[in-house]
């Protein structure tokens, strides 16, 4: 029996891993059997010869429309949505203190859970959020029900249940045993599901509610089930001084989660926000992805993520909405703001250099010289924030061989975008070449009322 073949003809646009540039390609024909991609091709005439198959179909795009990647959001609280846009008013510790802890403790109960996990995937699905990466609750029953949730919607996902064991408020947190325990539940149940498109990770909240012996004992589940990690890592000052307070043998925030085997090539590390180069290069040599969360971060108020000296130093970058922290369920949103953020940086960088400078030398016209001179690198710009949205995601969720770009053999997951939507925020004129409809649908938000 031959299977059915798809073929899709017209511009795409994504990320290509071996050049590490983004592609824009005019008139593309995408050829699709059974879900999986088998071939892509620039030119899309030679595809002729198939179109009398009667087993295929044949989608040809118009020139307002393209396709591109599913974004992938590599840290989101699901519990977290209805928190969404709210308590602006304070830092992470006090935050969580205030709003979110009495939040995830709701979830007990799974009717609750299940109107929220429900409203909250259809949300990220209409973002165009094909793969997410869930943090729960510390309830094991209704992380599994998001499980559940999310296989049925077709999302690709890895969802987590929380663990935090100290410095927890008094109904919302477990012991060491307690948490060991129900993540080993999770982990077996979620097994028994045998998921094509959900998997369990292991996930400690942060260093601030998981004591060492924790962090250790779900290091030791991660590796004997060989499974991936995400935690919080270095999103906010007071945080920081807490982690080392609580580890006073450790140098850095870093250290305490290398220290407990929980640095892998499967570890992803949300905000890492104010690391040291040490810290880098440590997260580098173990092959760890950070998530930055540049909507969340000014949210917050937490700081700047530098991640163009992130890039540099070799460490994957994935992006996430990190919401209910911060005001949008969009990763496009959060590409913008990735590219705002960094453009800021480096203009408050060039002129503490150049202040730095002109009072070095006492003369301007050097310390002009030296202000726009090598030492300061260009800021992220829209094309790696795609990157980021799409292959750095992919790679940071160890999902590189199945999404993020359109390479043979991996799955069709796409998004097609269509300028000429009714009420999309383009005006779309058809002289518009595939790059420029690219950076059209980028920057150009819309938040008519
Ligand atoms: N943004 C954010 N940071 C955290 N650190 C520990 N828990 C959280 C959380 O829920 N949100």
């Amino acid at each position: 029996m031959t299977s059915k073949v798809d073929i899709f003809i017209g511009s795409i646009i994504h990320w290509n891993s071996e050049a590490d540039q983004i592609e824009y390609i005019e008139q593309a024909a995408i050829t699709v059997q059974d879900g999986r991609i088998t071939e892509l091709s620039s030119n899309a005439t030679h595809i002729s010869h198939l179109q009398s198959t009667q087993s295929n179909s044949i989608t040809l795009l118009s020139s307002a429309q393209f396709l591109i990647p599913g974004l992938i959001d590599a840290h989101i609280h699901a519990p977290q949505y209805p928190n969404l846009g709210l308590g602006v008013d304070l830092p992470l510790l006090k935050w969580l203190d205030k709003y979110i802890f009495a939040l995830e403790r709701k979830f007990e109960d799974l009717i609750f859970a299940k109107h929220v996990y429900t409203k909250v995937v259809d949300k990220m699905i209409a973002h165009g959020t094909t793969t997410a990466c869930y943090f729960g609750t510390i309830h094991t029953d209704s992380c599994l029900l998001l499980a559940d949730i999310v296989q049925s919607k077709g999302q690709r996902a890895l969802v987590g249940k929380v663990n935090m064991t100290v410095n927890c408020p008094q109904d919302y947190g477990e012991t060491l045993q307690e948490s060991l325990e129900e993540t080993e539940r999770f982990v077996a149940e979620m097994k028994k599901k045998n998921y094509s498109m959900v998997q369990p990770i292991i996930t400690p909240r942060f260093a601030v509610t998981c004591e060492m012996a924790t962090l250790q004992g779900l290091a030791q589940i991660a590796s004997k089930h060989n499974l991936p990690i995400q935690t919080h890592l270095s999103e906010n000052s007071d945080e920081i001084a807490t982690v080392l307070k609580m580890n006073p043998g450790c140098r850095t925030y870093t250290e305490v989660y290398e220290r407990a085997g929980l640095l892998t090539k499967k570890t992803i590390l949300a905000h890492s926000i104010h690391l040291s180069d040490d810290e880098l290069a440590s997260i580098q040599q173990h092959s760890a992805s950070i998530v930055h969360c540049p909507t969340s971060n000014c949210f917050l108020q937490s700081g700047v993520c530098d991640t163009v000296k992130t890039m540099y130093r070799g460490v994957n970058i994935a992006l996430g909405t990190d919401m209910g922290a911060g005001y949008s369920p969009s990763i496009l949103e959060v590409m913008r703001r990735a590219v705002d953020v960094s453009s800021v940086l480096t203009s408050c960088r060039k002129k503490e250099e150049k202040a730095k400078s002109s009072s070095d030398i006492q003369n301007q016209d050097e310390a002009e010289k030296m202000s726009s001179g090598t030492k300061l690198r260009p800021p992220l710009n829209f094309e790696r924030a795609f990157q980021f949205a799409t292959m750095g995601g992919a790679t940071a969720l160890n999902l590189a061989d199945k999404v993020g770009n359109f390479s043979v053999g991996k799955q069709f997951d796409a998004l097609l975008i269509n300028l000429d939507a009714v009420n999309s925020p383009v005006d779309f004129t058809a002289h518009l070449n595939v790059q420029e409809k690219f950076v059209k649908f980028f920057f150009t938000g819309d938040d008519r009322i």
